[in-house]
C-alpha cells in the first residue's frame, strides 16, 4: 500500500508520484458538530483528541465547523492545526436582529468560514434559496469562505430529480457571486436522505451527481472556476465509506457530521487512505 495522498508524507510516496497526480484540488475533510456537545468540557476534549490525530504535515486542509459558543475556545485548542467555522450566519451588518451573529463579528474574532445552506437550516429554520444567496454574498463580500450545502430529499431522489434540485439551489445560492469570488466558495453535496441515517451515498451515484455539479459550475463561470472549486460529499460519511468515496476524481472531501463527534471515527477519516484515484 503506498499512501499517495495530496501533500503528503512524501517519504510514503514513490520518488516517481508526485502528489498532485492523484488529486486535481486539495482534500478537504471538515466536521459539522451541529447541536453537539452538551457542554464546553466536553467540547474541549473532542477539538483536543481530533487536533491530536493530526500528526506532521496533514494530508488534507481539515475544518471544524462549531457552535458559536465554543468558537473561540476550540480556535484556542487547534491553533493553526484546522480551520474553524461558525454553522451558520445571520447576514446583516447590525441592528435590530435578535439572536443574530454577523459576519463581521466572527472576522473580528478571527473566525473566516461559515456553512450555508445546510438542509437542517432549510427545513428546521425555513431559510430559502435567496436567504441562503444573501448569506453567501455577505460572507466572500467580507472576505469570509463559504461551505454552501446543496442536496435533494428523499422524494425528490426516487423522482430522479438530483440534477435538477442542485441546479436550482447551486444557481439561486450563488447569484450574484463572481468568478473572481469562487476560490471563497466550497460547495458541499448533502443528500438529505443520507443525513444522519447511516445510508451513505455510494461512491458512483455520489460521484455522478459531483461531476454534474462540476458542469454546471463550468457553465456558470468557466473551465478554471469549476475545475479548482473543491465539492465535498455529506450524509453519514463514516471511517468505512470515506477511502471510497475519496477515490473518486469530482469527490474533494467530505462534511461530516455524527462521526466527527468521535475523536478515533474522525481521526480515521481525516487520514483516510486512497491509493488511486479512479475514473
Ligand atoms: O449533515 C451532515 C453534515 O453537515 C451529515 O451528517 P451525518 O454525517 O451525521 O450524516
Amino acid at each position: 500500500f503506498v499512501n499517495k495522498q495530496f501533500g503528503v508524507r512524501s517519504s510514503l510516496l514513490e520518488s516517481s508520484t508526485t502528489t498532485t497526480e492523484l488529486f486535481a484540488r486539495k482534500p478537504f475533510i471538515t466536521g459539522n458538530w451541529k447541536l453537539n456537545p452538551q457542554s464546553k468540557s466536553e467540547a474541549v476534549d473532542l477539538a483536543r483528541g481530533i487536533a491530536d490525530s493530526i500528526t506532521g504535515e496533514s494530508p488534507s486542509d481539515v475544518a471544524l465547523f462549531v457552535p458559536f459558543p465554543y468558537l473561540e475556545t476550540v480556535q484556542g485548542i487547534v491553533g493553526d492545526k484546522l480551520i474553524v467555522g461558525a454553522e451558520m450566519i445571520t447576514p446583516e451588518i447590525n441592528g435590530a436582529f435578535t439572536g443574530g451573529v454577523s459576519p463581521c463579528m466572527l472576522k473580528s474574532m478571527g473566525i473566516e468560514w461559515a456553512l450555508a445552506g445546510h438542509s437542517e437550516r432549510r427545513t428546521l429554520n425555513k431559510e430559502s434559496d435567496e436567504d441562503i444567496n444573501k448569506q453567501c454574498k455577505m460572507l466572500v463580500e467580507e472576505g469570509m469562505n463559504v461551505v454552501l450545502c446543496i442536496g435533494e430529499s428523499l422524494d425528490e431522489f426516487e423522482k430522479d430529480l438530483v440534477d435538477a434540485v442542485c441546479e436550482i439551489q447551486l444557481k439561486k445560492g450563488l447569484s450574484e457571486i463572481g468568478a473572481d469570488q469562487m476560490s471563497q466558495v466550497t460547495i458541499a453535496y448533502e443528500p438529505v436522505w443520507a443525513i444522519g441515517t447511516g445510508k451513505v451515498a455510494t461512491p458512483e451515484i455520489a460521484q455522478s451527481v459531483h461531476k454534474s455539479i462540476r458542469s454546471i459550475t463550468d457553465k456558470m463561470y468557466g473551465s478554471s472556476v469549476a475545475e479548482s472549486t473543491r465539492i465535498l460529499y455529506g450524509g453519514s460519511v463514516s471511517p468505512g465509506s470515506v477511502d471510497g468515496l475519496l477515490e473518486k476524481p469530482d469527490i474533494d472531501g467530505a462534511l461530516v457530521g455524527g462521526a466527527s463527534l468521535d475523536t478515533t471515527s474522525f481521526g480515521r477519516i481525516i487520514n483516510f487512505e486512497v491509493a488511486e484515484v479512479l475514473a
